[in-house]
């Protein structure tokens, strides 16, 4: 459903992102994994075309048999709510502070040309349902009337409203505490179950990926490292720097720091597996 070839992202002065190869299928789960600075967000920016304007990126995003890099700035931005969605570390950012959820979700729909207001009502109210909401208080509310896992299930909620394929949710856990990034996982993992999307989850938090991601994707540096079914590189890192990442692997406690290290030092960057060739 996505494919990624080729794909080189950078600035006048840097590359922050190599070669990259990665595929996603319908309904699956991929993590994209590694230290900050690696270049996942940058990668998941060029594929909804939302790239600073000092950032260029070029190869192939295939969606649905159109290359997503060749295709107009306004046929793209089309895509963006209504096939690929995304859900952000910075929930607070879903939302602008003096509206109402409600209206704000309501205008989404609007905006993509859904003209029944009773049935965008109705569909804003399912949504948040959806996500576990009571839906009808929410919908009245102010976004900073509402916790902060409170709003990130409401940013879920307006990422799903126009029924998208694609989920890129970039670190949404982060800002959250141990429980409710459970909570916000899991209820990911049940939407995708039940609409079949599929998920592109950027993190640099390897803790968690057994658990949800069916494949995983390993970058540093700007380069895609290793990437494969889950379990598999889990279990079997073929790179260094993975088997690194696993040792660093703190335990699952609520005191348990949520940042992987960086700064590590050189090592082969060669790719050792590729979800696209097996
Ligand atoms: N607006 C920008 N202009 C130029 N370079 C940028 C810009 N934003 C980020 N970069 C560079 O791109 C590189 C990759 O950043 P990116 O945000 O993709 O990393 P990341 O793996 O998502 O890390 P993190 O987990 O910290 O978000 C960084 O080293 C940074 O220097």
């Amino acid at each position: 459903m996505l494919t990624i070839e080729d794909l080189t992202i950078r600035t006048k002065a840097k590359t922050i992102v190599e070669q990259l190869e990665l595929a996603i299928r319908p309904g699956e789960w991929c993590a994209l994994a590694g230290e900050s600075g690696s270049g996942k967000s940058m990668t998941a920016f060029a594929i909804g075309g939302l790239l600073p304007a000092s950032v260029s990126a070029e190869g192939i995003i295939m969606w649905n048999d159109e290359n997503l890099l060749a295709l107009p700035v306004k046929q793209r931005r089309s895509l963006l709510g209504s096939e690929i969605s995304y859900v952000f570390q910075d929930y607070h950012g879903a939302f602008t502070p003096f509206l109402r959820v409600g209206s704000q979700l309501d205008e989404l729909m609007r905006a993509h040309g859904k003209q029944d207001r009773k049935a965008r009502k109705q569909r804003c109210l399912e949504v948040l349902e959806h996500v576990q909401l009571p839906a009808e208080r929410v919908y009245r509310s102010y976004p900073f009337e509402l916790s902060g896992g409170q709003l990130q299930r409401a940013a879920i909620a307006a990422a799903l409203l126009l029924e998208p394929k694609l989920l890129i949710a970039d670190e949404p856990t982060t800002a959250l505490d141990t429980l409710t990034a459970h909570r916000v996982l899991q209820l990911i993992d049940q939407i995708r179950m039940e609409t079949g999307i599929s998920v592109l989850w950027i993190t640099h938090d390897l803790r968690h990926v057994r658990k949800y991601a069916d494949r995983v994707a390993v970058m540093r540096t700007g380069v895609l490292l290793e990437a494969g079914q889950t379990q598999a590189v889990l279990d079997h890192p073929a790179h260094p720097y993975t088997r690194r990442l696993l040792a660093a692997i703190p335990p699952l406690s609520p005191d348990a720091p949520s940042r992987l290290p960086c700064n590590s030092t050189d090592e082969q960057l060669a790719p050792e597996r590729s979800i696209l060739h097996e």
